[in-house]
Formats: structure tokens, sequence, C-alpha cells
């Protein structure tokens, strides 16, 4: 059991098709390379670099206090709810596992009852046995098929409780004051490119989300791309090119967001963290990139929310590779607020 296919569906909450998002370490690998992630405005006021390949940077005050404490009290009066968690990659990952057993231990289950069967008949030959195995495999093929898919069943039950905060979405764009606008409207500047107006850009973001922790929620190490986005994702998007988190309060205590596969920052670190962390700090702004700009999903770029100790509260846009029509991302209209 491997913590890191948590996922990360935050979403409209209950409506949630089955588990998605996020991801597993693939049993059979590809190999395949991660390319350059997609373009930001590298100018953009505040902005700071804190790891080179795969590219992280920090933003000083990237919202305002007010806009923060607007967004903490929007969600509050939505009501909060325990934050959805998926197994993304469940579908390749179930390819996988079949595939892998239907080319080795179902073949040799097969022909080695097909020989017990077979060798002391009194037409033992290799005809009889082959014809034996053919028959064999297909049972044994279908049972390795219902075991496949209850170990997955299983793991994604299991995934539930590595995410303990709640969460809600913040979609409507109408009042300029709003502080989720506003998230928004410098999101949309700062991940967009010349040409892409910030409209074009903010049709790529998922609606805001909300998450607080409480003292001792978690969000466990995990992925926001998926390897399967392609399919799974398909109504939200497709793969997530870019996690971008607004922190809307200080928390001087815990709540460290972590990437356990990258070294500490040099003098901005956690003391006494081997890994790569930031500390929330009201306004500031992370933003990372959990696919290449072509989609190939980066592994590197695990995370995790680390145990609350004080109270947390963070808003997240997730952009993606395509258009994400609502109810997951932004109507027309409020698109036409940005
Ligand atoms: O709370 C954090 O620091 C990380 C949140 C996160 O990884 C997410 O919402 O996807
Ligand atoms: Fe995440």
């Amino acid at each position: 059991f491997n913590p890191s296919s948590l996922t990360n569906h935050h979403n409209r909450q209950s409506q949630l098709h089955p588990p998605t998002r996020t991801s597993t370490p693939r049993y059979v690998s590809t190999g395949a390379m991660v390319g350059p992630r997609m373009p930001i405005d590298e100018e953009y006021p505040g902005i700071q670099q804190v790891h080179k390949n795969p590219d992280i940077f920090v933003i000083e005050d990237f919202l305002d206090r007010a806009s923060c404490a607007d967004i903490v009290e929007k969600a509050k009066e939505k009501n909060l709810e325990r934050s959805p968690v998926a197994y993304a990659g469940w579908t390749e990952d179930f390819r996988d596992l079949v595939e892998l057993a239907a080319k080795g231990p179902v073949v040799w289950l097969a022909l080695i009852t097909a020989w017990v069967q077979v060798k002391d008949s009194a037409n033992a030959n290799q005809v009889s046995l082959v014809l034996q195995a053919l028959q064999n495999y297909a049972g044994i093929f279908l049972l390795a098929v219902t075991g496949i898919a209850a170990f997955t069943y299983s793991r994604a039950e299991g995934l539930k409780s590595l995410r303990t905060s709640t969460s809600t979405t913040l979609d409507d764009m109408s009042e300029k004051e709003n502080g989720a606008t506003k998230f928004v409207q410098n999101a949309a500047k700062l991940l967009g490119t010349p040409s892409n107006n910030p409209q074009q850009e903010a049709a790529l973001f998922e609606a805001p989300t909300v998450i607080r922790y409480e003292p001792e929620q978690v969000l466990a190490p995990h992925f926001d791309a998926n390897r399967s986005a392609d399919t799974e994702d398909a109504n939200r998007g497709g793969q997530t090119l870019a996690t971008l988190i607004v922190y809307l309060n200080d928390v001087p205590r815990g709540g460290l967001t972590r990437f356990g596969k990258l070294p500490p920052i040099a003098d901005s670190n956690e003391a006494g963290e081997d890994k790569l962390t930031v500390r929330p700090k009201m306004g500031d702004a992370l933003l990372f990139f959990p696919a290449d700009a072509m989609g190939q999903f980066d592994e590197r770029t695990e995370h995790e929310g680390c145990a609350a100790v004080d109270e947390k509260w963070i808003a997240r846009i997730w952009r993606h590779k395509n258009r994400v029509p609502p109810p997951f991302g932004l109507s027309e209209s409020s698109l036409d607020c940005i």
C-alpha cells in the first residue's frame, strides 16, 4: 500500500463520479521523460523560484489580506465538507495489473494445472496439454480479474482516511471585490501568456477550492496530476498542468506544505526538515507543476499537507490542459468578470 496514491478531489463534493485523480506508482513503467512545464509570467511581482527542475515558485503577497479573509468567510458560509478523496490513475493501474497477470502468472497456472490434469491420462500428448491449458486459461484469467478488481476497490477505500481536511469550492466571480475573484484574476495573470487573455486562461481553471485543516488534520503525500487524466478527468479539462495554492492565514506551528522527493531550500527551509518545505504565510502563494506542458505526469512533485497544529486555510486552483466546463470550472458569466 502506498499513500502516494491519495487523490485529491475536493470537488463539487458529493456529485463526483467515483474515485479518480492524482496518482499511484505504475506497476509497469513507461520510462517516459518529463518535458518543459507550461509557461508562466516569471516577472510577476514578488515571485521567487525555490526549486529548479522541477520548478517551484513562491509568490510573496500574491493576495491581499482582505481578500484572504473574504475567501475564508465565504467558504464558512457554504459549509465545508470532508474533502473527497479519490484513487486517481486506477484505470491504468487496473489495466497494468491485468496485463501483467495475463502474460505471467495466469499462463503458468494454466499450464501447470493442465499438466496435472492430463499427465496420467491414457492419451497424454502435447496437443491435449495445450488444449487443456487454453481451457484453464479462461477460468484462471477471470479469477485474476476479479481479484484485481477487489484489490483496486479496497485500495480506493483505504485512501479515504488519508485526507481529513474539509473543503468547498467558490465559483461565483460576479462580485469584483470578492477575494475569490481577485484570486482568479491574479492567477490568470501569473499563468497566462501574452497569447492567452485572462478569460481564456481562467477557462482552464477549476473553480477555487478552499480547504480548512483543523488541528491534527492532514493531506497525505499525493500527486495533483493523474496518469489516467485523459480518461478519468476528461470532464474536468484533462491533466493538471499547474497547482496554485494561496495560504489564507499565518500558520506558525505545523501545517507545512512538504515535497517529499525534493531537497530543502538553502536558507528558507523549515529548521530540522530534510525535504523541501513551505511554511504557510497569509497571502503568499505556492506554484508548482504536477505535469509537463504536454500533460506528462511528473512524479517528482509529490507533496503533502503536514499535520496541522494551528488551524490552516488555503485556496487552491488547478490549471488544466483544456477548458474546464462547469460544474468543475467557471461559467461563461463568471469568466466575463475576470
Ligand atoms: O495544504 C497543503 O499544504 C497542500 C494542499 C494540496 O496539496 C492540495 O490541495 O492539493
Ligand atoms: Fe496537492
